[in-house]
């Protein structure tokens, strides 16, 4: 038997002792199983640069300006395995980076080019990513020579902004900093279909109004960044292509101008690549035999490179100069008539009715050659709907402001999903602060922290206070796009102020004593907002027996209405913090399936999670103080006695309407607390029941308040990138 054939040699089907069970799995079983795995995900033990590597060290020894200079030699020579068009590669990596970056969306945060995702499946797999594989591989001898001090969503996203240098759009920036993940996401939903392309349907309630597509979604199909370029489920139709272009950018946060800008900026360089059957195609680069190394949609009867490229099956350029940025986008879409006609691949495309050869972009191969440029159904969206088509209008009648505001577009898409500009690092960060970088001015860091929290503990706010203000002010904190948090102190401005999770009223009155405090001190608003929880969680600890110093690091600084894009933090409104038990009925999935959410987003553990809830819930942190979900008979104690209510087969748990749940004695039958389901889960889920025994175990309650007090941290320093950089 040779390696190649691989023969099963026993009697018995199952592979003993050959592999871990990949088939049905915990969640397959029950579907509607918490899946706490989203917590753990790009651990230290699947992390091969161990805990000691720190990315941003590394990049201290980058020679910036020699890799820019390999990338542009990259980007124009050709290699004979994957031709360059034109001997360029400028549509490629500006494809790859937009198509790394495009994924993000606002709603969740998840998303883009932040962590080098394209990389694994299923981006790696998807039909709107095909080829960009063989652009990762063109990237390889640099990543090969930089090794370490460059990560793969660092390089991807530098690629296409030194691709439009190439073609002679000065670029308005670039920031290092992206640090690569090792293994797929598990957190990100990118919708429900089994199948890729199916049509838009399922995923909106009417498909004819696009803000009804589902949320946190931002594409249109299963498998695509945005939207059809062939129209709306393949059928022609530019205004209903604008209108689904219009939501889906939006969830992205652009605007129209910038949706114009991007779109037509995108397509000024490159082309669409058609010229052969897909079904020659081999399987996709997760699903490619092995022989394939890792690359997937190689033509196996054909030549399959060069003109007889097949990505979306659609076939030609938009200008005259695909290689170049110029105004040439706006002069073919502009300067003549299209008809609709089908690409060699049988793809819906839109063609010139008449041109000029002179006007017709050479072949990718052959300069003498001439070949009929191309617009999708997104690109005449841009002519044909009013608002993007005077949008095309101010951009032919001024190009330099065109070049800029595709430039800063760019530089948004490509930064977007980075988070505060703490985070940039290298010598081409723009000086500039952006509104949607969430700025937030450095804050003072001399005062006087204990005369400050003595002031505090005198000022007659109460435990409750304290700590619902410093965790409703923290918990906006997602790791997904560094958003939100409590530096800044935007929980003081709209819309948060408003947010019903934040008790409005109870705020105004919280802040109204802690504002004047910060001001007598010289101190920021939200390190005061945060030494406020500290001192009541320290009060909890002594209460419960079990004395405890928070560390505390002054330096917050306060945001202004001006600096704060408020519509765009609408997206990070808590609707359900199972930890705090804000309780709405119209949950659209469970509200432990929310907290879940929220703790991945807040980059919790399971762990951190138990405990968070349990002790939050011991000072009465939740909505309706101690009315329910205090469990104890000691509340404001930070006590273990929550989960040791909860494992106490002493008590029946009776649902009682309204989410809640009664604590009833089982001998008695008479209700002793009340909780909610969200509490509960913490007593009927078999892995965070494992950690409830851990804590109710414990007498003293000291490993509760350890892990309480280290937990609390994290999430109180979440976004001190200021100190992180
Ligand atoms: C409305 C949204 C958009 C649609 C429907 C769309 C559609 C397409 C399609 C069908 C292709 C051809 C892929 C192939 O066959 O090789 C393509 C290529 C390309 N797109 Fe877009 N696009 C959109 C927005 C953008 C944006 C926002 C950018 C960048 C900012 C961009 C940059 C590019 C580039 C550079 C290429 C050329 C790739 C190459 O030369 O290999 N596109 N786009």
């Amino acid at each position: 038997m040779d390696g190649n054939d691989i023969k099963m040699t026993g009697k018995c089907p199952v592979m003993h002792g050959s592999n871990t069970a990949s088939g049905t799995s915990v969640m397959d079983w029950w579907p509607n199983a918490l899946n706490l795995d989203i917590l753990h995900q790009h651990d230290t033990k699947t992390n091969p640069m161990g805990e000691a590597f720190d990315y941003r060290e590394a990049l201290k020894d980058l020679d910036v300006e020699a890799l820019k200079a390999d990338l542009r030699a990259l980007i124009t020579t050709s290699q004979d395995w994957w031709p360059a068009d034109w001997g360029s590669y400028v549509g490629m990596f500006a494809r790859v980076a937009w198509h790394a970056a495009g994924s993000y969306r606002l709603a969740d945060g998840r998303g883009g080019g932040g962590t080098g995702n394209q990389r694994f499946a299923p981006l790696n797999s998807w039909p709107d990513n095909v080829n960009t594989d063989k652009g990762r591989r063109l990237l390889w001898p640099i990543k090969k020579k930089y090794g370490n001090k460059i990560s793969w969503a660092d390089l991807m996203i530098l690629s296409g902004t030194i691709a439009y240098e190439v073609a002679g759009l000065k670029t308005f920036g670039f920031a290092f900093g992206r640090e690569d993940i090792w293994h797929p996401e598990k957190d990100i939903y990118w919708g429900a279909e089994k199948e890729w392309l199916a049509p838009s349907d399922g995923r909106y309630d009417d498909v004819s109004k696009p803000e009804t597509m589902e949320n946190p979604l931002a594409a249109v199909q299963m498998g695509l960044i945005y939207v059809n370029p062939e129209g709306v489920n393949g059928k022609s139709d530019p205004l209903a292509t604008a209108a689904q272009m219009r939501e889906t950018f939006a969830r992205m946060a652009m605007n129209d101008e910038e949706t114009v800008a991007l779109t037509a900026g995108g397509h000024t360089i490159g082309k669409c690549h058609g010229n052969g059957d897909p079904a020659d195609l081999s399987p996709d680069p997760e699903a490619a035999g092995p022989e394939y190394q890792g690359i997937g949609w190689m033509n196996t009867k054909g030549r399959g490179i060069g003109r007889d490229t097949v990505v979306s099956g659609i076939e030609g350029a938009w200008t005259s100069n695909p290689t170049q940025w110029d105004m040439g986008y706006f002069d073919m879409l502009f300067g003549h008539e299209w008809e609709l006609r089908k690409s060699p691949a049988g793809a819906t495309q839109w063609m010139p009715v008449e041109i000029d050869e002179a006007d017709m972009p050479a072949d990718v191969e052959d300069p003498a050659i001439r070949t009929l440029p191309i617009m999708t159904d997104a690109d005449m969206a841009l002519r044909l709907d009013p608002t993007y088509n005077a949008i095309c209008q101010k951009f032919i009648a001024d190009p330099a402001y065109f070049s800029e505001t595709f430039a800063r577009a760019w530089f948004k898409l490509t930064h977007r999903d980075m988070g505060p500009k703490a985070r940039y690092v290298g010598p081409d960060v723009p000086q500039e602060d952006l509104i949607w970088q969430d700025p937030i001015p450095a804050g003072p860091t001399g005062y006087d922290v204990a005369a400050l929290k003595a002031a505090i503990a005198g000022s007659g706010l109460t435990m409750q206070d304290m700590v619902a203000t410093a965790w409703d002010s923290a918990r906006t904190y997602r790791g997904s796009d560094m958003r939100g948090g409590a530096n800044g102190a935007r929980i003081r401005l709209a819309p948060q102020k408003d947010w019903a999770a934040n008790e409005p009223e109870r705020l105004a009155r919280v802040l109204s004593v802690l504002e004047p405090l910060a001001a007598t001190h010289g101190a920021s608003v939200a390190d005061t907002i945060v030494l406020a929880g500290n001192l009541a969680v320290e009060q909890a600890a002594e209460a419960a027996g079990v004395p405890l110093e928070l560390p505390f690091a002054p330096g917050r600084g306060d945001a202004t209405d001006e600096m704060t894009d408020a519509p765009s933090f609408d997206a990070l409104e808590p609707l359900a913090d199972g930890f705090r038990n804000f309780l709405k009925t119209d949950y659209v999935v469970s509200p432990e399936e929310m907290m879940l959410d929220r703790a991945q987003l807040m980059g919790l553990t399971a762990r951190d999670m138990v405990v968070l809830t349990g002790g939050l819930r011991m000072m009465g942190a939740n909505h309706g103080g101690t009315a329910h979900g205090v469990f104890t008979d000691r509340p404001g104690a930070l006590s273990q006695d929550f989960f040791v209510t909860l494992t106490d087969m002493a008590y029946s748990w009776v649902p009682v309407g309204d989410g809640l749940y009664e604590i009833r004695d089982r001998a008695t039958g008479a209700a002793k607390f009340t909780a909610t389901r969200a509490d509960l889960v913490f007593g009927s889920n078999s892995i965070l029941r494992g950690y409830a025994e851990l804590y109710a175990q414990d007498d003293t309650g000291a490993k509760f308040v350890a892990d309480f007090a280290d937990a609390w941290t994290r999430v109180m320093m979440a976004d001190r990138f200021d100190l992180k950089a």
